[in-house]
């Protein structure tokens, strides 16, 4: 797994259009969304993970724990976004492993929003430019290389 990590004053999207076949089911509600004050963590969950989902969506957790804490932030944005790997994982693994990370994030006491899998979106975002601001990580499960 691939993640961008970017606090931000906030981070708004609204869905344009249908990226898959099936993208996730969404309600009216679910096509705009916002936060402010807010831990953007855009993700690519990548093929290697489908070997061990659960051990990627919990060392997932503790870097965002650990991120989200070195900035204070107590808001999580929870971000499908397949353009940080060339290897991606299939979309009905991703959607689960990402609906998982969301799950356990509010487990820990965040408040998080998931933007919807399988569509394209327009967004904003306002990094906040200090020096723990954009972080990258990358996840693998054990006995994977990163490539
Ligand atoms: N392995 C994967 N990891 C993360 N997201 C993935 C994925 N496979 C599919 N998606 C979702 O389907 C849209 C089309 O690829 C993706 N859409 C996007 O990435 C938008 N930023 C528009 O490009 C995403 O919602």
């Amino acid at each position: 797994m691939r993640m961008l990590l970017i606090h931000s004053d906030y981070l708004e999207y609204e869905v344009k259009d249908r990226a898959l076949k099936n993208p996730e089911p969404i309600s009216e509600e679910q096509k705009k969304g916002r936060l402010d004050e807010v831990l953007a963590v855009f993700m690519s969950v990548e093929k290697a993970d489908e070997t061990n989902p659960d051990e990627v969506v919990e060392k997932a957790v503790i870097e965002i724990k650990d991120v989200a804490s070195q900035v204070k932030a107590d808001r999580i944005f929870v971000y499908p976004f397949a353009h940080l790997s060339s290897e991606l994982a299939k979309p009905d693994v991703a959607l689960k492993v990402l609906q998982r990370i969301e799950e356990r994030l509010r487990q820990e006491g965040f408040e998080v929003k998931r933007a919807p899998f399988g569509y394209y979106k327009a967004f904003r975002l306002s990094c906040k430019g200090h020096p723990l601001a954009e972080l990258s990580r990358t996840i693998v499960p054990s006995g994977e290389t990163v490539s």
